[in-house]
């Protein structure tokens, strides 16, 4: 819980709110959130957010209006995909005060279901009235129950999807993948079932994440299509607050994420924030977003590029606008 020490001019938060004339409890609790990030108060949950001590009940004003933080379960959810950008979006959105997102990735929905809702919550950070709670976890998309399991949660809960060119996410993934384990046999050795006849083997994982319209059907099969926001992994580089300006509006919030708090980093070659969440320095993400791909056989390229054509189609067609991957 936070301790409020206010000035005697902000006597009005710890009066009774039902017995005053205006301003009304609605402009209250923004005006609340406004005067604690005024005196200095800070979103936790940088990526430090342990499991937590349970949520305790939080503290609330004669009309049942939350005034000190607490957890929730989460109103949105970046579902993947997987190397498509999502800790960039993540970390982008984090600069909004609307928004509290847990930094580590809770695998709730796919790997932990069986702890429990409560567990889930226990790990979301804190937050007061009116903000959105989220996390990420790329592996959302892909997985088969996970529909229907954020389906039980909530039906209302708002789902993000940074989709990416999939012939370049599935070498951004082996990429990462051969870092880990060095010695594992080439991509062209696993992307195919035979390299002579060209089979493909769309079930090597970082190929199959890449049928983005059959995963997508098994959402839309739960969610309707204005539930699912779709972010243009491509576009989040080329143009961040662009795409950051469509996400705030998917959530309902503010224009608050602009261009003004991002520039482009040459070194880096990607676009860093001038002063990220917590911290007056400005902050590229870390060495393993945005790391040198290993070389593919241009040919193999080519055949990838053929073998998604279709299924890009029918992802488009579901999308209802077109990625431009070729
Ligand atoms: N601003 C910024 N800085 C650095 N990297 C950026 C940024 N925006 C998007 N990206 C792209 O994000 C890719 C990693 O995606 P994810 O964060 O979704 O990866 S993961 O699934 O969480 O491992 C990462 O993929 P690679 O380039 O293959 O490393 C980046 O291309």
């Amino acid at each position: 819980a936070i301790t409020l020490t206010l000035a005697p001019h902000s006597a009005i938060i710890k009066g009774n709110i039902a017995d005053m004339a205006p301003p009304s409890e609605d402009c209250i609790a923004p005006l609340l959130v406004q005067v604690l990030k005024a005196s200095g108060w800070r979103q936790e949950g940088n990526g430090s957010d342990a499991l937590g001590s349970g949520h305790p009940a939080p503290e609330t004003n004669s009309s049942g209006k939350e005034w000190t933080a607490a957890r929730r379960l989460p109103q949105a959810l970046i579902i993947g995909v997987k190397k498509g950008g999502t800790r960039a979006l993540l970390e982008f959105l984090r600069l909004h005060p609307d928004i509290r997102a847990l930094g580590s990735e809770p695998h709730f929905f796919d790997r932990h279901y069986a702890r429990g809702l409560d567990w889930y919550r226990s790990m979301m950070p804190k937050a007061l009235d009116g903000q959105i709670v989220m996390e990420k976890t790329p592996r959302y998309f892909v997985t088969v129950d996970t529909p229907a399991r954020v389906h039980a949660m909530s039906q209302d809960v708002k789902l993000i999807v940074v989709v990416r060119d999939p012939v370049t996410r599935a070498i951004s993934d082996y990429t990462q993948i051969i870092s880990k384990t060095p010695g594992i046999p080439s991509f062209e050795s696993l992307a195919f079932k035979n390299r002579t006849t060209g089979q493909i083997d769309s079930l090597w994982s970082p190929l199959w994440i890449g049928l983005y319209a059959q995963h997508m059907e098994r959402w839309l099969a739960w969610f309707p299509r204005n539930q699912i926001h779709l972010v243009s992994g491509e576009r989040l580089i080329s143009d961040p607050a662009g795409e950051l300006g469509k996400v705030q509006d998917f959530l309902g919030l503010q224009r608050i994420v602009t261009d003004k708090h991002f520039y482009f980093n040459k070194t880096k070659g990607f676009p860093c924030l001038k002063k990220p969440e917590g911290s007056s320095k400005p902050h590229c993400l870390g060495k393993t977003k945005g790391r040198t791909h290993v070389s593919i056989d241009p040919e193999v390229i080519r055949k990838l590029r053929d073998f998604y054509k279709p299924h890009n189609q029918r992802f488009y067609q579901l999308a209802g606008q077109n990625f431009g991957w070729h």
